[in-house]
């Protein structure tokens, strides 16, 4: 067996200490746009920062040149500094040219759109237990808000931050070289703000995660809050709801407010160290002016490169922060890739029949403190229909998430055609079974795309087939576009029997052998549940068929009917049997028979 199921991914902790390294974020980055493009983005990366450095020199070679200018005897010398200069002005523009190429020819669009579909594509692998443990906003805000923060103004962050830390360096190497008093002086300003940095990067990365946390939940809540106004608003509590809304936006706010300050109070120490820094270095240029020992023309030069300079690096902290965002959204990445998939345990196999066992099998819920499943062992022959009965909670849509492989049993084993379900390939176990819900989702595509999924590779005379053995055909063809009308605009205006019909279509396409039926007619009228039945009747037709059921009258003819009390199966056979036992299963009937003698007395 591979690595272990459920591992909780915990968010990926980059620094030792707290304080995550620049190589680190350009680690994540670069993993974040998968291998095709790690190459690339670095080639990008170490392009910037070069081109960073060579206009840092270049902007070094002015105090040569204005000397020379001043003092030298003809144009020579000046004419070769103002050589150097353009030549490592013009390379370094060269160098951000090819380097943003990496932007603007695309590449990192692609490289998004790929991350988007390895997020996605592991989405489909996550066992669903965790999957369910995260709002659908949060991943909503997740796969498209992060991945954006994170990778498409990319470089246009880091760009901005060499310029603001490398230029300024290397200009201060150049100075160095010809004038080291003055060239030391600038340099001293660097050991200033790193420590500086270094101590508020920890606080300010903190701010940016709780300000990204903050951001996921508000965005889950919005959505939350739009797709239950219908049902907040016929409850009368859509106020109240709101009013949590309005709670959560309150939260965003204060944390925006203290990540400001917090990130406000670095940015000004590191503003006013550089500027008085750059300030002591001009007056100790005068100073050495007055004493004869540096020609005004240098003098000169240092002050348009001090200028030049001093802005991008006092900000500086205002771009790290842009990268502390990019950095908090690389690790909800990270973390979500690292969750594992749902082991695979060898040899793989697929099960050649359809009976399905349970032995022996124990489930208890990760957030839970007692089994929800204890000793459940049970048989459900191939082509039977097995129904599953119970009070409310007592553990029948968990056994059926079991079949499923939404989770694997603490204790025991399922079986389907004698092959342990986590011998199984994960993607085949979907192919295995069709469930029908009583909910159904409608996607925003047309009928036929929505029935299509069934089977993807369906003809469209296939679909068609389908959708006349679920009884679709009459209210499709009454529908404005008929097959074409796309069901986001109309989904809400279908009925409930409707929607399940379609639901069943979708089934009848997929044939797969096991079909569960999680009370798929509960919900409906009369006369919907008719239509509804004799789709049903068509589905399940020589399949191995699970039915959870609440109305024990839907289920008399059933081959087997199985009681289950608090996660323990209680008593099993068919409906005659069970009757003459005068168990559990009795009294339910007696009690639902009664139910209904009384409603229709009432
Ligand atoms: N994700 C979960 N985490 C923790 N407990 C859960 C989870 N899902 C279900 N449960 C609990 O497990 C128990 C069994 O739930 P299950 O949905 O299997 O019952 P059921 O018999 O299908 O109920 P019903 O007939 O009401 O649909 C319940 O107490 C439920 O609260």
């Amino acid at each position: 067996m591979n690595a272990p199921a459920n591992a909780k991914a915990a968010p990926r902790k980059a620094g030792k200490t707290g304080a995550t390294s620049f190589l680190t974020t350009f680690r994540q980055l670069a993993d974040s746009v998968g291998p095709e493009d790690a190459p690339g983005l670095r080639r990008a990366l170490a392009g910037l920062i070069a081109a960073a450095a060579l206009q840092g020199f270049g902007l070094a070679a002015i105090a040569p040149l204005f000397t020379a200018a001043a003092t030298g005897p003809g144009l020579g010398e000046a004419l070769v500094w103002f050589g150097v200069m353009v030549v490592l002005m013009g390379t370094a523009s060269a160098l951000r040219w090819v380097a943003q190429g990496f932007d603007f020819d695309g590449r990192m669009v692609r490289a998004t759109w790929r991350l988007r579909s390895r997020l996605g594509a592991k989405l489909r692998e996550i066992p669903l237990e965790q999957l369910q443990d995260r709002r659908a906003g949060e991943l909503n805000s997740m796969v498209l808000g992060n991945v954006d923060e994170n990778l498409l103004y990319a470089l246009t962050v880091l760009n901005l931050v060499f310029t603001a830390v490398v230029t300024p360096f290397c200009a201060a190497l150049g100075i160095l070289l010809f004038d080291w008093r003055l060239g030391l002086l600038l340099l001293l300003v660097f050991p200033a703000i790193v420590p500086l940095y270094r101590w508020r990067r920890p606080a300010l990365g903190r701010g940016k995660r709780i300000l990204g946390q903050a951001h996921q939940e508000a965005s889950a809540d919005v959505l939350e809050y739009t797709q239950g106004l219908p049902i907040l608003r016929a409850v009368g509590r859509a106020g109240e709801k709101a009013e949590r809304l309005s709670a959560t936006f309150r939260k965003l706010e204060q944390i925006q407010i203290f990540g400001h300050r917090k990130g406000a109070k670095p940015n000004i120490i590191v503003a006013s160290v550089v500027e008085l820094g750059l300030v002591a270095v001009l007056g100790v240029g005068v100073w050495l002016v007055v004493a004869g020992s540096l020609h005004p023309a240098a003098l000169g030069a240092v002050f348009v490169i001090v200028v030049r300079l001093s802005e991008p690096l006092s900000t500086f902290i205002l771009y790290t922060a842009m990268l502390e965002v990019m950095e908090a959204a690389l690790e909800r990445i990270a973390a979500l890739m690292a969750i594992r998939p749902a082991p695979q345990m060898d040899p793989p196999a697929m099960p050649e029949s359809h009976e399905i066992r349970f032995e022996g099998v124990g489930f208890t819920y990760a957030n839970a403190d007692s089994p929800t499943i204890r000793d459940f062992d049970a048989v459900l022959p191939e082509r039977s229909l097995t129904a599953l009965v119970g009070p409310s909670g007592c553990g029948k849509t968990t056994l059926t998430r079991l079949l499923l492989r939404h989770f694997d049993p603490q204790k025991g084993h399922v079986t389907i055609g004698g092959v342990d379900l986590r011998q199984i390939p994960a993607d085949r176990i979907d192919g295995l079974v069709s469930v029908v819900f009583q909910d159904v989702y409608l996607f925003n595509d047309t009928v036929l795309a929505n029935i299509r999924m069934g089977r993807p590779e369906a003809s469209d005379d296939e679909v068609r087939a389908a959708a006349a053995a679920a009884q679709c055909l009459d209210f499709i063809e009454r529908l404005p576009q008929g097959w074409h009308t796309p069901l986001g605009e109309i989904g809400g205006r279908l009925s409930g029997g409707e929607r399940q019909r379609i639901s069943i279509a979708r089934a009848l396409l997929k044939d797969a052998p096991i079909v569960v039926l999680d009370e798929p007619t509960a919900a409906l009228d009369t006369e919907s549940e008719l239509a509804v039945q004799s789709a049903l009747d068509a589905l399940v037709a020589e399949k191995t068929v699970i039915v959870i059921a609440h109305r024990l009258s839907t289920i008399v003819g059933a081959d087997q009917i199985l009681v289950i009390e608090n996660g323990k199966l209680v008593q099993a056979g068919r409906h005659g049997a069970l009757i003459g036992q005068g168990g559990r299963y009795a009294r339910m009937w007696a009690a639902q028979g009664a139910r209904k003698r009384w409603s229709v007395a009432g």
